[in-house]
């Protein structure tokens, strides 16, 4: 009973759907009372000219749709005659978005492997058989152990990436596929092989498929089960395609050419860029509406009916929480601008502060020196600052990137959040713990720190939670903000005043009162007083910082508050994925 609901074909069907959006010249309707299905079994294609309406119907039968005061959507959306919701989507359909978003570093199996490790439910190999069958499907063997590739590594084709995000979506057997413009992008023949492979997955098998297509080619035109075409928000047709559709348009006067693409011609009547279309228009929709809309609806009445599947997800928590990490350890370690360029940026910065400190004089022969403890003061502050930014700037520019990675995965329920933000902040810590190591063993020794065994490690700790704080603030300024490049720009905005709070720019005793609080949100404030201490504790030098620096707490409570932070930082950062992930998505 279980199996047999698990294979139950799906209708996707929608009656009265008018989505209304509200600008500032009044009200535009966007989808204007459709109804329609997309039958199971079969390849259904919503052509268009551009701003129909088409993805606008596609998002709105997968819930994707903005919907609140300004955006109303109306109408039903049913599969099998039962309502769906975004929650409940993944259940039995996937969406293929239009830009492909997958790891760069990983390899055309290992992604397809990754979502079959969260959807398949069954042994090792169980998971590696479906791998295959769809990576034979998707004729992805001779690709299948390239990596995807993007801006700095050589990867695989633009179809092959889109047949992997296919792939990606294929391999946990969705009842229902959506793709938006799956052949854009690709040539011809790529596109040929994609269609007839998707056509195949829905015969074969009794899927939906349902995608939003750009002048398809004769031969992909060909390959379509049903059709429906949009002009202006409402349907012109909806049926079966090959013979029938142009059949129906010569029943009305409408003729496609002998021997030319009946793609190109329907867009060609179609476009709203043609006077003569638009006074068409009316017309078109008159004899839909006389003629086809009747059948239509009685398709409609005639569809599936079925309860749908309640898909639990097929890992705990604790499962998936190890498979995030090995993939994010994959992604960053194969990353050489990550891994490599890092390290030697890393060891090329801290010779240069080794150099321009070199063996700071330690007060022994002149410990009423002011330059010298001016000067290690100001080591002490910079090696806090620059641990800092060696971490929080990679993670600003790719959490963007993985957030997009996240949301999509999220969305198709593979996971949860807290298992992506616990497996992938785990692995930013790791893959982070080599350079405050090394900047300090270079640094510490060359510029002459305090050569005690007990400061030492106070200082090395001291140094790894900044680094770490610098992964949390990073989490934080690349979820506030949509992508890379608004991060990048905005960060000076929110890091620079928190330098200048840090304490060693202006003495905190001479902070006005009413702006004066902001010290307690610099994490360099408590670094840097947590590394003054350690190294002046115990000093020649009379004129002691410590002092002169005003500073509050002692070197184990700042550390102790440092860390407080970061953990504060990373929760805020947390909590604003799950506000903005709606939006987001
Ligand atoms: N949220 C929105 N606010 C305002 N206008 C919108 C919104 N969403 C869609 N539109 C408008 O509705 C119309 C249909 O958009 P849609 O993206 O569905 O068209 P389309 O047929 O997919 O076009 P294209 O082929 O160019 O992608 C367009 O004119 C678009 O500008």
């Amino acid at each position: 009973m279980k199996n047999q609901a698990k294979y139950l074909p799906i209708d996707i069907t929608f009656k009265d759907l008018k989505y209304t959006v509200a600008t500032k010249n009044g009200d535009k309707v966007i989808l204007n009372n459709i109804e329609g299905i997309c039958k199971s079994g079969e390849v259904t294609a919503i052509l268009g000219s551009s701003g129909a309406g088409k993805t606008s119907l596609l998002n709105g039968l997968c819930k994707r749709l903005q919907v609140d005061k300004n955006h109303r959507l109306e109408g039903s959306i049913l599969a099998n005659q039962k309502k769906y919701t975004s929650k409940s989507f993944p259940n039995f359909a996937s969406y293929v978005m239009q830009d492909d978003i997958l790891p760069e570093t990983l390899t055309v199996r290992e992604c397809i492997a990754f979502a079959a490790d969260f959807k398949i439910k069954g042994s090792k190999e169980e998971k590696e058989k479906k791998v295959d069958e769809v990576i034979k499907t998707l004729k992805l063997e001779r690709c299948q152990n390239t990596l995807i590739g993007g801006h700095f590594i050589k990867g695989v084709s633009g179809g092959e990436r889109k047949r992997t995000s296919i792939g990606f979506e294929l391999v946990s057997n969705p009842q229902v596929i959506f793709l938006d413009e799956p052949t854009s992008g690709l040539d011809s023949f790529t596109a040929y092989i994609l269609i007839n492979e998707l056509r195949e997955y829905a015969h074969n098998t009794k899927k939906t498929v349902i995608f939003t297509i750009h002048q398809p080619s004769t031969d992909i035109w060909q390959m379509f089960d049903r059709i429906i075409l949009m002009v202006h928000g409402q349907i012109i047709y909806q049926g079966p395609g090959k013979d029938q559709i142009l059949n129906y348009f010569s029943r009305n006067a409408f003729h496609c050419p002998h021997n030319s693409n009946p793609g190109d011609y329907f867009l060609s009547i179609m476009h709203s860029e043609s006077s003569t279309n638009v006074q068409n228009f009316p017309r078109y929709i008159e004899n839909y509406q006389q003629q086809l809309q009747g059948l239509v609806h009685e398709e409609i009445e005639q569809s599936n009916i079925s309860d749908l599947e309640k898909r639990q997800q097929v890992l705990n928590i604790f499962q998936q929480i190890p498979l995030i990490i090995k993939r994010c350890l994959k992604i960053n370690f194969r990353n050489p601008i990550l891994v490599k360029s890092r390290t030697i940026q890393s060891i090329i910065m801290a010779t240069y502060i080794g150099l321009i400190w070199f063996q700071l004089p330690d007060g022994k022969n002149d410990p009423l020196n002011n330059v010298d403890v001016q000067n290690r003061a100001g080591l002490i502050y910079f090696l806090s600052v620059s641990v800092f930014m060696e971490s929080v700037n990679p993670c600003v520019l790719t959490f963007p990137v993985d957030k997009a990675t996240f949301l999509r995965e999220e969305n198709a329920k593979l996971y949860g959040q807290f298992a992506y933000f616990i497996g992938k902040f785990f692995v930013d810590i790791l893959s982070n713990l080599p350079l405050p190591i090394l900047d300090t063993l270079i640094a510490y020794f060359m510029t002459g720190l305090r050569l005690d065994t007990g400061a030492f490690f106070f200082y090395l700790i001291t140094m790894i939670i900044m680094s770490i704080t610098g992964v949390s603030v990073g989490y934080f300024v690349g979820t506030l903000f949509k992508d890379a490049n608004t991060s990048m720009s905005m960060m000076p905005m929110i890091v620079i005043p928190f330098m200048l709070f840090s304490g060693f720019y202006k003495n905190r005793s001479d902070y006005a009162s009413w702006i004066g609080w902001i010290e307690y949100l610099s994490p360099f404030k408590y670094a840097f007083q947590a590394l003054c201490i350690n190294e002046f504790e115990v000093t020649y030098f009379i004129p002691n910082p410590i002092k002169t620096y005003n500073f509050e707490f002692s070197k184990g409570e700042a550390l102790g508050l440092l860390i407080v932070y970061m953990i504060v930082v990373s929760m805020i950062a947390f909590f604003l994925l799950s506000i903005f992930k709606k939006k987001l998505q």
